[in-house]
């Protein structure tokens, strides 16, 4: 994504205020998970949210993120299953959910972890249904017979491929991959088996309008989840970097009330870390570093944050917001030659 594609767009849904209750980890992720659940509310049990319910909020839309948002619809209407693979914090899971809206389909949302089995995606039997049957048959004669009757719960997949609905299926790879067996029949035969499901209704026929988009990030891709080629295959996969430097000064001044000189500070640092250091630094980190700022450098009221941002400061609240990633750095790749925070402290303070 180059520099030149950041031309400016269009910010949809409101700037978050500084309120500091509001801003405290406010993930997209989080957000669907409130709208998901208020949307469950109103539908009953289903997981099927309106479209409009899951556009993320703030939602910034430079050219660079509607090129990215419009090749991930362009192979949903082709009929390719997408799967959005990028680095940790830099937007995948909002520019699913965007791409997922902007279907106008009914959106269905599903996160990976290791819990997540084939039960889980296609749903289970929820313990049985007793009822009694009174036969009168003869008159004055009654028979009473106990009926035990299994009552099966559709879960995510099931109601998506059976909607026509538009599943996101966020971090998929943290899943065990063999429960993601049953995807495969779903992309190459249009048919979702339901193991466990007894009866003529064991499988669905998937709708035509079924889609999914899968993120993950590009270490876990090739880590320890790895899942199998066959279902890798089926997926469009759509690379997501890092955003130009306009679009991620957009992104962080969609989050936080700061002056633009601050957050030009703060997105010029969380570049130049980018390339300097050993860890991951995503836009997130670039949103969290700018709401700590907010606060250190202004107190509780934004209006007195200086646009003018002191090394130091920005020093120690880059080291608090990229620590993290430094315990337990040793065994892992991300992280790799910073062993404590004093070496990061020193190491951001070099790079800014
Ligand atoms: N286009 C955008 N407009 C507004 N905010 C955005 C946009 N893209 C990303 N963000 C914000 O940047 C942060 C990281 O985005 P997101 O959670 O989508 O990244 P991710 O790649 O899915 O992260 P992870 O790999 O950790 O799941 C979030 O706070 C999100 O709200």
């Amino acid at each position: 994504m180059g520099d030149d594609s950041a031309r400016k767009r269009k910010v949809r849904g409101r700037k978050i205020r500084s309120d500091r209750s509001k801003k405290e980890g406010r993930k997209a992720k989080k957000e669907l998970a409130r709208k998901a659940s208020a949307a469950r509310e109103r539908n009953g049990d289903s997981p099927l949210s309106p479209p409009e319910d899951v556009v993320p909020e703030p939602f910034v839309e430079t050219d660079a993120v509607a090129s990215v948002r419009d090749r991930t619809t362009g192979w949903l209407e082709a009929d390719q299953p997408v799967h959005l693979i990028g680095p940790t914090g830099c937007g995948k899971t909002s520019l699913a959910l965007s791409a997922a809206a902007e279907r106008g389909r009914p959106v269905v949302w599903l996160n990976g972890d290791e819990a997540v089995d084939t039960a889980a995606l296609v749903g289970d039997h929820a313990g049985g249904e007793r009822y009694t049957e009174d036969d009168r048959f003869v008159s004055g004669v009654s028979k009473q017979t106990e009926i035990v009757r299994e009552r099966w719960v559709d879960n995510p997949l099931s109601v998506a491929v059976r909607e026509g609905a538009t599943l996101v299926y966020n971090e998929f790879s943290r899943s065990d991959p063999a429960a993601h067996n049953v995807l495969l029949s779903v992309f190459e035969e249009g048919v979702l088996e339901r193991p466990g499901k007894r009866g003529e209704d064991r499988t669905i026929d998937v709708h035509p309008e079924f889609r999914a988009i899968l993120t993950s990030n590009d270490v876990e891709y090739a880590g320890v989840h790895r899942q199998q080629d066959a279902l890798l295959d089926r997926f469009v996969g759509v690379h997501v970097g890092y955003y130009d430097g306009e679009t991620e000064r957009e992104i962080v001044a969609s989050h936080v009330d700061l002056p633009d000189e601050a957050v030009s500070t703060v997105v010029d640092a969380t570049r130049s870390l980018r390339d300097d250091l050993g860890v991951v630094v995503g836009t997130r980190a670039a949103i969290t570093a700018a709401k700590g700022l907010a606060v250190f450098d202004g107190g509780a009221d934004d209006s007195d944050v200086s646009g003018d941002i002191d090394d130091e400061l920005l020093t120690e609240v880059f080291t608090d917001v990229l620590s993290p990633k430094v315990a337990g750095a040793a065994d892992a790749e991300d992280g790799a030659g910073i062993d404590t925070v004093d070496d990061l402290r020193a190491d951001i303070a070099d790079a800014i």
